[in-house]
């Protein structure tokens, strides 16, 4: 057809054509109606035909979200992996695949693919084929490590499973846990003689140098660390304050953990322990400093109670360090809280409380939150927060 092969019909010229009338005259009226057919369709479709160029748009939003989750979720399996074979216990020094295979006794070839990707991923280095620890893989997965975090992600891995997420929203949870039986359903003296490390890669040194502001190091002062775990956020601020003596309370299943620490660092006769349950046995009195760090969310039904009875044992003026998951009204954030947390839920156990829940407790008890300018800006890089007893 005369459309098809007139110079008209190349879509670029097509702009022009009305403004060729020596060339209009040769069309007929149903030649000019196809060729502005034509035209209409090709300028609305977006199409392309004879440049062979992409007959589609880009959907509106990009599936890339999940290909990331699948990712993480595979470089997290290398990481437990690494740290279940102990590959980075040897790779202080640039090594061969074949000689950390010959020293964790594994398959040598398989071990180069396995080490290639985990350098892939930044836990390692790989150069001229020798492998090495990323730094922080040095400092954190090298058992060797005074901060050996390895057995800590483990333990906190299976302890935050989500394993069998699928079957527990299918059915629910078999017997579901009550909320005081959250010693039954997590391992705190565990926890607590694992995080005595992970507490010093962070926690302790952002409360202590918030405190520094509060607390010259001259100043007697009694402090409490109620739920203290390990015991170290107490014991840490004891060896900076030479004039403080404290109470660690803890379960009577945990206790032995920070004791033993106590006693590790010769303090006994500045610290003590306190053994029992903070939900219905006597805390001590008498605080100038209280330390509240990772307790407070799983007050439940109890918080309002559990805040007065701290509040009775603090002095006037006294201080409160309080360290919580910050988590929002409606449960969406912070992520690494709500999804942490998630397996305990599904099992019945509602353990974290909205951060606006904990300060309402804390304030109608008398505990003031010190404003940021009275923490000499610290807060912003802090973990915790401080309050002020009435
Ligand atoms: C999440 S851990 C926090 C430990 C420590 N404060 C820290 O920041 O690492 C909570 C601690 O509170 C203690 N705890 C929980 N419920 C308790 C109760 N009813 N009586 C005494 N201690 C309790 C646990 O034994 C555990 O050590």
């Amino acid at each position: 057809m005369f459309l098809l092969y007139s110079p008209a019909c190349n879509p670029k010229s097509a702009f022009l054509y009305p403004r060729m009338p020596s060339c209009r005259s040769a069309l007929t009226d149903r030649q000019l109606f196809l060729f502005f057919l034509y035209t209409w369709h090709t300028k609305t479709h977006q199409t392309n035909y004879f440049k062979g160029g992409i007959n589609m748009d880009f959907p509106e939003y990009s599936p890339t979200i999940f290909y990331r989750l699948i990712q993480q979720h595979k470089e997290a399996q290398l990481l437990l992996a690494a740290i279940r074979l102990e590959v980075c216990s040897y790779l202080q020094k640039p090594s061969s695949a074949s000689e950390i295979a010959q020293h964790t006794q594994c398959d040598p070839q398989n071990m180069d693919f396995f080490l290639t990707a985990l350098s892939s991923i930044g836990l390692l280095k790989k150069e001229h084929n020798l492998f090495r620890n990323s730094p922080e893989a040095q400092l954190y997965l090298d058992k060797n490590s005074s901060l050996y975090l390895g057995e800590y992600f483990l333990f906190w891995e299976k302890k935050t499973s989500l394993e069998q997420v699928e079957e527990l929203v299918r059915h629910g949870a078999a017997a579901p846990c009550q909320q005081d039986q959250g010693h039954a359903f997590y391992n705190f003296r565990e926890l607590a003689r694992l995080s005595a490390t992970e507490i010093l890669t962070g926690r302790v040194q952002s409360f202590l140098k918030s405190a520094q502001n509060i607390f010259p190091k001259s100043t007697p002062l009694h402090l409490l660390d109620l739920g203290g775990g390990s015991g170290r956020m107490a014991l840490e601020f004891g060896k900076e304050h030479p004039q403080a003596t404290g109470v660690i309370f803890e379960h009577p299943s945990v206790a032995d953990i920070p004791a033993g620490h106590i006693a590790e660092e010769h303090l006994e006769d500045r610290f003590s322990i306190i053994q029992g349950d903070f939900t219905c046995d006597d805390i001590g009195c008498g605080y100038h400093l209280l330390i509240v760090s990772g307790v407070l969310d799983f007050g439940g039904d109890a918080l309002d109670e559990l805040v007065t009875k701290i509040s009775a044992a603090a002095l006037s003026g006294a201080y409160l360090y309080l360290v919580s998951h910050d988590v929002s009204d409606d449960y969406t954030a912070p992520k690494e809280a709500i999804v942490g947390w998630l397996s305990s839920h599904l099992a019945g156990l509602r353990i974290l409380m909205p951060k606006s829940r904990i300060k309402a407790a804390l304030t109608a008890a008398g505990f003031q939150p010190l404003s940021i300018n009275e923490q000499n800006g610290v807060i912003s890089r802090l973990q915790g927060e401080w309050y002020r007893r009435d």
